[in-house]
């Protein structure tokens, strides 16, 4: 069989079927693998059925550590201690790994850099082209229009999500905080509820709406007296996000070790 060798961990989850579905779809590459944690109902059922294929030959299993020797490369949209432990099985089998799971704090995030040094890596929060790009205009629209512009960021998901702000709301203020040369650590504002007082200058505020099956809206507002800049991105299948991993997996396989991004994929940088 010809073609870059992709598992799939989390393989029954919205962007699993997704991921089966993408990379069965997409020349040059072919699916080696998904996984479930052990227990999962998917377990031993045939991949087809969450590709949305016809019947494929390969169980989903529960040993992501078979799923790595499989393949060339592996993805995960799953959960942080889940990635975490997946980015451990890259650097232990030597395999490049794709993840989008978001929600990771800063202690998950520094141990994918450390294993990265020994494997390609991709770790993005959003991996459509249109938020790549919305990342790089918030960046340059925050370093023009200085600290009389107030940055908020409204973002809205589907009732299931687990973690707030998104990981792409977390993603554009850094982004902003890189514009305007400060820590987000600093100025991040994350929620205001009760006898807030009023806005502290400089201050970079998040607010997470849920509900219904919305698959990603972000808005970032630049307000000031006077006028109010407001950039925008909404997605409206989760196959944007899909075709954006899987194009990083062809990308990062065979790359020198490293953490990646998707500005590295896309060429944006
Ligand atoms: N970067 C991007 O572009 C995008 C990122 N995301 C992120 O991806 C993540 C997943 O989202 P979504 O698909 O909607 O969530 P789902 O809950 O639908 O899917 C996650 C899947 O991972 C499974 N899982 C959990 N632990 C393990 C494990 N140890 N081994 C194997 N599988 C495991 C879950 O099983 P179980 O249900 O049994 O726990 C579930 O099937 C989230 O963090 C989300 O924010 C989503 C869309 C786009
Ligand atoms: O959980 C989701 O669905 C999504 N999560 C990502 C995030 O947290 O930013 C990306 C996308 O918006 C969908």
């Amino acid at each position: 069989m010809s073609g870059i060798a992709i598992g799939v961990v989390g393989c029954a989850g919205r962007m699993g079927r997704m991921l089966l579905a993408t990379i069965a779809a997409t020349d040059g590459c072919r699916i080696a693998g998904g996984t479930e944690a052990r227990g999962n109902e998917a377990v031993g059922q045939d991949l087809g059925r969450f590709a949305g294929t016809d019947p494929l030959g390969i169980p989903v299993g529960d040993d992501p550590a078979a799923l790595f020797d499989a393949a060339d490369v592996v993805i995960d949209f799953t959960r942080p201690k889940a990635t975490v432990a997946h980015a451990r099985l890259a650097a232990a089998r030597g395999k490049a790994l794709v993840t989008g799971t978001t929600g990771l704090d800063a202690g998950d995030e520094a141990m994918l850099r450390e294993t990265a040094r020994g494997v390609p890596m991709v770790y993005a929060p959003n991996m459509s082209l249109g938020v790549t790009l919305l990342m790089h205009l918030v960046e340059q629209a925050a370093a023009r229009l200085g600290p009389d512009y107030d940055i908020e960021i409204v973002e809205m998901h589907h009732r299931h999500k687990i973690d707030a702000p998104s990981g792409t709301a977390l993603g554009l203020a850094r982004a902003a905080a890189r514009g305007r040369d400060v820590s987000l650590d600093d100025v991040a504002d994350r929620g205001r509820d009760g006898d807030t007082g009023p806005r502290r200058r400089g201050a970079i505020g998040m607010a997470a709406l849920r509900g219904g099956d919305v698959v990603g809206d972000h808005q970032v507002i630049f307000a000031a007296d006077g006028e109010r800049l407001e950039l925008g991105h909404r997605a409206s299948s989760r196959e944007t996000f899909a075709r954006g991993a899987v194009a990083a997996a062809i990308w990062v396989a065979g790359r020198t070790p490293g953490l990646y991004d998707m500005r590295d994929v896309l060429d944006l940088r």
